[in-house]
């Protein structure tokens, strides 16, 4: 298949390119940008004598006539503009941003502060978290991927909300991200003076991924109740950790929760539950489409402990786009994806 990618310059489109670059059944037919028509390796000099396409302009009529799929790694409020210029054609679509996310456009109004599209639009897209909403991936052409720090988030607290097993209102995220989850647009938050050697919490609870969150959380357990949800900037390139906390509703043993967790996740190849007592730590995701996740009951206060760990460019980003690409196509979901983690 024929693969175009729009925000070719980003770093989603990077690790898109480097994902496709290998991947046996999607070519990569054309790069897309806004600036000018430079070779990628202009752009990109780790690229140099490797790929050797040229950035070209956004020209839809052409993209969805030379190919079979569009990767949309573009900012909110561009995304949901650009994909109403390939509603009208044959081709399918997946976008990295979160324009395409939450029903609710209110929601998307108050968190993002951008206009929304239709609700119309938003309801053709299926949302792409892999593990949990296969068969709708399966039979859509249009795919909204899940945010970096709701997929850590969401796979972390996926077993005890659908098994109901902890209380409604007791919810708190902890999460850490890597500088690039914020894009390659410099910002003088983002610069290395002021994170290196740093840890800095930042949107606190205003960030615009909580809707999207609490809209799966309630999609699979209609009782849950609103979170808590912080976020921080580490001074890594990339990783996510989400570290996450619930009450129990009930008495369960630390045997009992691992079991629940290593049995809902037995056909899930890039999910890893890690042994009892082990906790992942996000150098042993990089580079990587897996989720490790870590478990711990605390007997003592009767909460959960989860730690869930990605790459936020990979299993956060472009890894799960492609695996969506490869459900949607109806190819193993982990073809292209066997990259091992980058250690150290
Ligand atoms: N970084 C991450 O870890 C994650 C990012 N995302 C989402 O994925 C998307 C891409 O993220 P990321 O790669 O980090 O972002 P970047 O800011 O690094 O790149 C976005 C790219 O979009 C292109 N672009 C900007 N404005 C327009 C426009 N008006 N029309 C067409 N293209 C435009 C730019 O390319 P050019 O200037 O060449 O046109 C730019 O390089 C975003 O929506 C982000 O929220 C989701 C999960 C994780
Ligand atoms: C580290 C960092 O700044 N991360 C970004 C992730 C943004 C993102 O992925 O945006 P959408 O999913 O909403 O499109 C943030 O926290 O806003």
């Amino acid at each position: 298949m024929k693969a175009a990618i729009i925000g070719t310059t980003g770093y989603g489109g990077a690790e898109l390119i480097r994902i496709l670059h290998s991947h046996p059944l999607f070519t990569i037919k054309s790069v897309h940008t806004t600036r000018d028509e430079v070779p990628v390796w202009n752009e990109y000099p780790h690229l140099f004598n490797i790929m050797e396409n040229k950035l070209e302009q956004i020209n839809p009529e052409k993209i969805a006539k030379e190919c079979d799929i569009v990767f949309f790694a573009t900012p909110t409020g561009v995304s949901g503009k650009l994909v109403q210029e390939f509603v009208d054609k044959e081709i399918q679509m997946v976008d990295l941003s979160g324009d395409l996310r939450l029903r609710n456009t209110d929601d998307y109004q108050k968190w993002y502060k951008k206009e929304p599209v239709s609700a119309e639009l938003v309801n053709s897209f299926v949302y792409g978290l892999s593990e949990w909403n296969k068969e709708n991936i399966a039979t859509s052409k249009r795919i909204s991927n899940p945010g970096c720090y709701p997929t850590a988030t969401l796979l972390g607290l996926a077993p005890v909300v659908k098994e109901n097993m902890i209380l409604p209102n007791s919810i708190i995220v902890d999460a850490k991200s890597g500088i690039s989850g914020a894009g390659r647009s410099p910002s003088r938050a983002n610069m290395f003076a002021e994170m290196s050697e740093n840890f800095k919490i930042y949107k606190v609870n205003q960030h615009q991924h909580i809707p999207e969150i609490e809209q799966q959380l309630t999609d699979w357990n209609s009782e849950m109740q609103a979170i808590t949800f912080s976020t921080h900037l580490l001074p890594t390139s990339r990783g996510i950790m989400a570290t996450i906390y619930a009450t129990l509703n009930k008495s369960v043993t630390n045997e009992q929760m691992h079991e629940l967790y290593t049995e809902m996740y037995k056909n899930s190849p890039f999910v890893r539950v890690r042994p009892l007592h082990t906790y992942p730590s996000i150098k042993e995701v990089t580079g990587s489409n897996y989720c490790d996740i870590g478990i711990n009951v605390d007997e003592r206060t009767g909460r959960l402990t989860i730690v869930s760990v990605i790459d936020n460019l990979m299993k956060g980003a472009a890894g799960q786009a492609i695996q969506n690409a490869n459900v949607m196509n109806g190819y193993e979901e982990t073809t292209g994806l066997q990259f091992l983690p980058l250690y150290p």
